[in-house]
């Protein structure tokens, strides 16, 4: 024997409450299927000056976020009751990043994007409940089923009780500029929504406080092909956001 294979490295601190069976992920996967056109769109930067990429910096430490925890929801006036979502460990600003999302960057339109059937591996994107569009233009997606990072366990408001009613939504979801690899790379991620330019008060400080769960909007679509699958009539949501894959188009 001329030399001992080298162990894998351990694998890095997983966040608190993550699920054994999907791999956490620190940095995005990409489909084999991503061509070099694909790829290349993937890590060109949006030339408008006057409309700027948010930057995730190159000083943003990969792995577990501490601003936010997992938690399951054991609530059973909340409609995710069973399932899990994220909370505020501290209060969050207007504006400020919560985290990247993480996931398998992948074609979004078919055969690779999957819609009707399934790629070779039996896996059908189309059916994700975690799938956002990248860019669409580029025909680039992330989709967090399979594997990814505590982002992929954001709520939509919908439903959602609060203290004086229902909840609305305190965070988007924004195309990012992720300076951390190589020449850098298009990404999502989660952010917490800006102040209203009325806002006082506390309300100029925190947009999210601590132990509040972070709640988007996954846009009027996700819930229309939802309703659709389960053979019901659209009941008309209200029609803002526009990131879930399943809004038209895709
Ligand atoms: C991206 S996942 C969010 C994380 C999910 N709660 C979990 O524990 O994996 C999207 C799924 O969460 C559930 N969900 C999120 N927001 C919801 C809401 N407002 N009402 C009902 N279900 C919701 C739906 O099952 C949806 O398909």
């Amino acid at each position: 024997m001329i030399g001992k294979a080298k162990a894998d490295s351990p694998p890095g601190p997983l966040p608190i409450n993550w699920p054994a069976h999907i791999p956490y992920l620190t940095t995005p996967s990409y489909s084999p299927h991503l061509t070099p056109a694909h790829l290349r769109a993937l890590r060109t930067r949006p030339g408008d000056p006057s409309d700027p990429l948010p930057e995730i910096a190159r000083d943003l430490k990969p792995g577990p976020c501490p601003s936010i925890r997992i938690i399951p929801i054991t609530d059973p006036g909340h409609p995710a009751n069973g399932q899990a979502g994220l909370f505020a460990t501290r209060d969050l600003a207007p504006g400020e990043l919560v985290l990247p999302y993480l996931g398998e960057i992948h074609i979004g339109t078919p055969p690779f994007g999957s819609s009707g059937g399934s790629d070779a591996s039996g896996y059908d994107y189309a059916q994700s409940d975690y799938d956002l569009w990248l860019d669409r233009d580029a025909d680039l997606a992330v989709d967090a089923a399979r594997t990814g990072n505590e982002a992929r366990f954001v709520n939509d408001y919908r439903g959602v009780p609060g203290r004086d009613g229902k909840k609305k939504a305190n965070a988007e979801f924004r195309v990012v500029w992720d300076a951390r690899r190589g020449v850098g790379e298009r990404g999502m991620a989660v952010f917490v929504l800006r102040a209203g330019k009325r806002a006082t008060g506390r309300a100029r400080a925190v947009g999210v406080g601590r132990g509040e769960e972070v709640l988007v909007s996954y846009g009027r679509g996700f819930w229309q092909g939802r309703r659709e699958e389960e053979g019901q009539e659209d009941g008309g949501w209200d029609g803002d956001g526009v990131v879930a894959k399943e809004e038209g188009g895709g």
